[in-house]
């Protein structure tokens, strides 16, 4: 086991957004402690904690903290909005402020606390270019080579939008899976199924990659505003419902900004008889 706090355990926090559960380690002390194995064995519900994605706080230069993100199925992903809210919202918090700034793979980012206690990230310009989103070469975005017409959006993480007469009747649990491992996708892929309820406000079911369904996905719900544009269905401000609740999006000309709830719910310790076991 690769941690370098076996005899002492691992402290840890879990948060939510809107159901979509993470989480966090606070590793800004220059320890690195996750592994693609300890992420797994914390990811499995029922011997581990359980999570969505799995956070860890970094030092960082320039900005106020470093943020990776791992899938529950020990792969790493580069963006997810709904937990870089809630680790915002902690680090505002610890530090006294009602903004921060972090890096991620994806490069600076930005986030807000608004007036109103939700909780605001800018998740940067999305990404129209194959090769950056990734999809094979040589295919246009706009128009997938697959049934139902979808759209690829890159947000610092792969998202394939279909958009759908009715969300809910969707199978995502069939769909989903054979999707994110289409070969049009190197890296694999998130899938969102959407459908249109008025010109700023759209229904979103997800499919994540390397997790499987989950109760709301930020950059996918960011995507999904962004394809909505694309296709001419919307504007660039929408309220998305999702199976966990609404995110509001706003697509800017600094970047796509999502806004909605945080939750920090438990603190506690990981056992070194559960590190040791990996
Ligand atoms: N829940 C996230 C997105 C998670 C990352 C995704 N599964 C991937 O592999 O890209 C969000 O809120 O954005």
């Amino acid at each position: 086991m690769n941690t370098t706090r076996p005899d002492t355990g691992l402290p840890f926090m879990k948060m939510h957004g809107l159901g979509n559960d993470f989480v966090v380690i606070d590793a800004r002390d220059g320890a690195d402690p996750v592994t693609p194995s300890l992420a797994r064995a914390l990811g499995d519900r029922h011997r581990g904690v359980g999570f969505d994605q799995l956070a860890v706080i970094r030092p960082a230069e320039a900005v106020d903290f470093t943020l990776d993100f791992w899938n529950s199925d020990g792969t790493r992903a580069g963006a997810c909005g709904n937990a870089t809210r809630c680790v915002s919202d902690y680090m505002m918090r610890q530090l006294g402020r009602d903004g921060v700034t972090l890096r991620t793979e994806r490069g600076a980012l930005s986030a807000v606390r608004r007036a109103d206690g939700l909780v605001s990230v800018n998740m940067g310009a999305p990404i129209l270019e194959p090769a950056q989103i990734p999809i094979l070469p040589g295919t246009d975005p706009a128009h997938l080579p697959l049934g139902g017409d979808p759209i690829a959006v890159g947000m610092g993480n792969p998202h394939c939008v279909f958009f759908v007469e009715d969300a809910e009747a969707v199978e995502v649990e069939a769909h989903g899976p054979l999707i994110e491992h289409d070969p049009l996708f190197p890296e694999r892929t998130n899938v969102e199924f959407a459908s249109l309820i008025g010109p700023d406000h759209l229904r979103m079911r997800v499919w994540e990659r390397g997790t499987g369904i989950t109760l709301a996905c930020g950059s996918g719900t960011c995507a999904t505003a962004v394809a909505a544009n694309l296709r001419g269905l919307t504007g660039k401000r929408v309220r998305v419902d999702v199976d966990g609740g609404q995110l509001e999006i706003d697509w800017r000309e600094d970047g796509v900004w999502m806004t909605g709830p945080t939750a920090h719910v438990f603190d506690a310790t990981l056992t070194p008889e559960f590190l040791a076991s990996l």
